[in-house]
């Protein structure tokens, strides 16, 4: 259970949450709304980049706020971004092993880690490869292997399935699926796919100006008028 408390984040005049309060508790979140509705906001502050004006976030009973970014990433805390993150000049493997050795795991441990994470991430075939070397797609699913490495609790996925093809978002969905039971941590998605939402979410949130608009099974949220109204742009019927 993840217990979001009355956040607010301004930006100078621009209020991008506001007074924020949800208890968030699927295996996979789906966060959807309009342009500037708050969504990368809401992971900023989760992850720590972003302090908010006010507000406490607890996960699984620890209390987020407050931590640095690395503490949250020790605690067990991944985030992807919407811009590539992977490191060009190293190997797909080292690019993973960047998070591992940041973890206090032996040796083996992280190799072990490491070795799981490419395997379930599907790219084990390219692991002493360069990522300059890559196509987008192993580019995305390096960072994917960087989520899942080194038992995370919580990864946190900025819109991932953008700008790929059917077969490979049809190829995310299937990685996203397995994270609860093979990685065992919980997944917030952000994503403009509602395909890709529906498809891995069991609850989804809806921001609009910041501010929550519903939150729910993904069926229902999706089949809401205000979330059609909001998100889906369609007129009330
Ligand atoms: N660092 C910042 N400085 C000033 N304003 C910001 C900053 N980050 C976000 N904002 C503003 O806060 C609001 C929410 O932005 P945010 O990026 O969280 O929305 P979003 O829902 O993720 O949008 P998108 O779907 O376009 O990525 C927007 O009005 C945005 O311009």
């Amino acid at each position: 259970m993840i217990e979001i408390d009355g956040v607010t984040v301004s930006f100078g005049g621009v209020t991008a949450l506001n007074g924020l309060t949800v208890q968030l508790d699927a295996p996979v979140v789906g966060i959807i709304g309009p342009n500037g509705a708050g969504k990368t906001t809401f992971l900023n502050v989760l992850s720590g980049f972003v302090r908010p004006n006010s507000g406490r976030i607890r996960a699984f009973g620890q209390e987020l706020t407050g931590l640095q970014p690395h503490q949250r990433a020790q605690w067990g805390l991944r985030r992807s971004f919407q811009k590539e993150q992977a490191v060009d000049e190293l190997t797909v493997e080292d690019n993973v092993r960047v998070v591992l050795d940041s973890l206090p795991l032996s040796r083996g441990a992280v190799e072990d880690a490491l070795t799981r994470a490419l395997e379930f991430t599907g790219i084990s075939a390219v692991r002493r490869r360069s990522v300059a070397g890559l196509n987008a797609f192993e580019r995305r699913m390096t960072e994917l292997a960087r989520c899942v490495a080194g038992s995370p609790k919580l990864i946190l996925l900025d819109e991932p399935g953008a700008g790929f093809s059917q077969s490979e978002v049809a190829t995310l969905r299937s990685v996203i699926n397995g994270i609860s039971e093979t990685v065992g941590a919980r997944t917030f998605l952000i994503d403009h796919d509602v395909d890709l939402i529906q498809a891995t979410c069991q609850r989804t949130m809806v921001l609009d100006f910041g501010s929550l608009v519903t939150y729910g099974e993904t069926a229902s949220v999706l089949a809401d008028p205000r979330v059609r109204a909001v998100y889906l742009g369609m007129e009330e019927t």
